[in-house]
């Protein structure tokens, strides 16, 4: 059963070990265990239902609570402390783009707010209520998952766009393809949500983001209904595939979407290897972008990533010959971890692995085989479990994430960390704040960085501290020129830092076309557009 308020499925339990304890808790002290909200007890305060009956909608409380969040870290506050602001009126769940149809011109005819859900894994506030005195519908895609046609010849597939991961990835694999696609959340997430939030996976070197992937597909707003055809290339006109990418629900439900496929990989590799300093990783995996080397996948983790993926892997003694082996060969404190894979026939895989060692031994990289990323592949989804244990001992975890160009990543990365740190340290709280390159490109990288602290056991105290951290760092990303976010999407809580990217005559343009789409403005209000900030206050 999948957990209600937090990571995954509730029978998953990713353990950390006593000596990964003791690592956080000289770091930043340690955590006080809290008592979660039941989820029986929130169901009580569920208030009535504003919406008028229709036969697809359920107002089950359970339901409704289920739907009223994401997965950010104000969203986990809200649900684990039980302070719930918003639930949405009422649940509908779809089986066809017909069905789709009814429920916006219900919508319509009642002045109901329709908030699109996919699986529910946005990080940034896309699920949002917002204070709004109108009922508000959760239109949940999740009965929308067949895979309609396969088209070998062109390799594209549609899908319908409600489609989960696991569940796309086997339907394509039983005909020899994938698609490639493989965020860190695929598990719970939906083709229609990584469509409408431009979501990038772990092997998009090879595969390619998700605009890449998506050929065309079909949306129904409000006003109506768009087709968009697959072609290979086409030159008539700005792309309308472009204005439903990063929509985030604010045009319409995305209902079908047609993706092009690959054949399966005849073979896949991942290698680790270490290099002395972050200054020479960084120099080794730009020039593998740069030199175009067909690689499906490079993760490059800063020093105290390194140090804290060392510390919190378990298996202290093997970590410790590990190590032990690094320093003789010159790598010490500052060593930095590189996974990098490649996919594809046999031949190109150990060419590539070859050309990129190569590259790598040039910055004095030191190779350690394939085990490292063996260990990665399989715990690649598994990870985020984490989030639940580190919650039960005390802890919170966020992440924030930019892309920018390559001479100012590292001063982007230490920007956003020391940001972190400032902010918490005024609350007297210290917090570990890490970062990797997640997808690198000839002209930048984005840049990853995760916070840990602890929790207060007040529900207030904590959120303040959040949005004090979120601020501090969102401000430090606009100011060194990052983008407000490289994968996670814009959402309510990146919507204010907007602007400074798009510009006012942008934002402007941005409106039009979803009233043109949504004239009665109910398609998830408070995305994407809202007041910029200036100084930190909002306007
Ligand atoms: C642990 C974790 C790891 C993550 N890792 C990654 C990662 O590696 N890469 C990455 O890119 N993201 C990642 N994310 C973020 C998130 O998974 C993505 O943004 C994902 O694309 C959201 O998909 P979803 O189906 O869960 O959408 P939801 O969260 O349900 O919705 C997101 C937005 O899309 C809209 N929407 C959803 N479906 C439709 C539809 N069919 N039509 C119109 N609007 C729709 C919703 O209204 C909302 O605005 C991660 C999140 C978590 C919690």
């Amino acid at each position: 059963m999948r957990r209600w308020n937090g990571w995954g499925d509730d029978s998953v339990e990713q353990k950390l070990s006593p000596e990964a304890l003791y690592f956080l808790a000289e770091k930043i002290g340690e955590g006080k265990p809290l008592q979660d909200a039941d989820l029986q007890q929130v169901c009580l305060q569920v208030p009535e239902s504003r919406l008028e009956p229709h036969i697809l909608i359920s107002i089950n409380p359970a339901e409704r609570i289920r739907h009223s969040l994401g997965q950010s870290l104000p969203d986990w506050l809200q649900l684990r402390y039980g302070r719930i602001d918003r639930v949405p009126d009422g649940v509908a769940f779809p089986e066809n783009a017909e069905q789709v149809r009814e429920l916006l011109n219900y919508a319509a005819r009642h002045q109901v707010i329709v908030i699109p859900h996919g699986g529910g894994t946005s990080v940034a506030g896309h699920l949002t209520i917002p204070p709004a005195t109108q009922p508000v519908l959760s239109i949940s895609t999740r009965r929308m998952r067949r895979l309609l046609h396969l088209d070998r010849e062109s390799q594209l597939a549609t899908f319908e766009a409600g489609v989960f991961g696991p569940d796309l990835e086997a339907q394509l694999r039983a005909q020899g393809y994938t698609l490639g696609h493989f965020p860190q959340s695929f598990e719970y997430s939906t083709l229609g949500g990584w469509v409408v939030t431009r979501s990038s996976g772990q092997q998009s070197l090879r595969y390619g983001r998700i605009e890449q992937l998506f050929a065309g597909g079909r949306l129904e707003t409000p006003a109506g209904s768009w087709y968009l055809p697959a072609f290979p290339a086409s030159a008539a006109g700005p792309d309308l595939r472009e204005l439903v990418l990063g929509s985030e629900g604010r045009l319409g439900i995305l209902t079908e979407a047609t993706v092009r496929v690959s054949r399966l990989p005849e073979c896949e590799e991942f290698h680790g290897v270490f290099f002395p300093d972050w200054d020479s990783a960084q120099a080794a995996v730009r020039s593998m972008v740069q030199e175009k080397l067909p690689l499906s996948m490079l993760r490059l983790s800063n020093p105290l990533e390194t140090t804290t993926s060392l510390a919190l892997a378990g298996h202290a003694g093997l970590i410790g010959w590990l190590e032990k082996y690094l320093r003789w060969r010159g790598c010490g404190e500052q060593k930095c971890l590189l996974l990098l894979g490649a996919s594809g026939n046999r031949a190109t895989v150990r060419q590539t692995i070859r050309r990129a060692m190569k590259l790598a031994h040039v910055q004095r990289g030191i190779t350690v085989g394939q085990y490292m990323g063996k260990k990665w592949k399989q715990g690649r989804f598994q990870n985020v479990y984490l989030r639940n244990t580190l919650w039960q001992q005390g802890y919170a975890i966020d992440t924030v994430e930019t892309a920018c160009n390559w001479p100012v990543v590292k001063q982007m990365m230490q920007a956003v960390e020391q940001a972190a740190t400032d902010a918490l340290a005024e609350d007297g709280e210290r917090i570990h704040t890490y970062t990797h390159l997640s997808h690198l490109y000839a002209q930048g990288a984005s840049v990853y960085t995760t916070f840990v602290f602890r929790l207060s056991g007040d529900y207030a105290t904590d959120l303040a501290r959040w949005k004090k951290m979120k601020h501090a760092v969102s401000q430090t990303i606009v100011m060194h020129g990052g983008t407000i976010s490289h994968q996670h999407g814009v959402g309510s809580d990146h919507a204010p830092y907007l602007q400074a990217e798009k510009g006012a005559a942008g934002m402007q343009a941005l409106r039009q076309v979803f009233s043109t789409a949504d004239p009665q403005g109910l398609m998830n209000p408070g995305k994407l557009l809202t007041t910029p900030v200036s100084d930190g206050v909002i306007l």
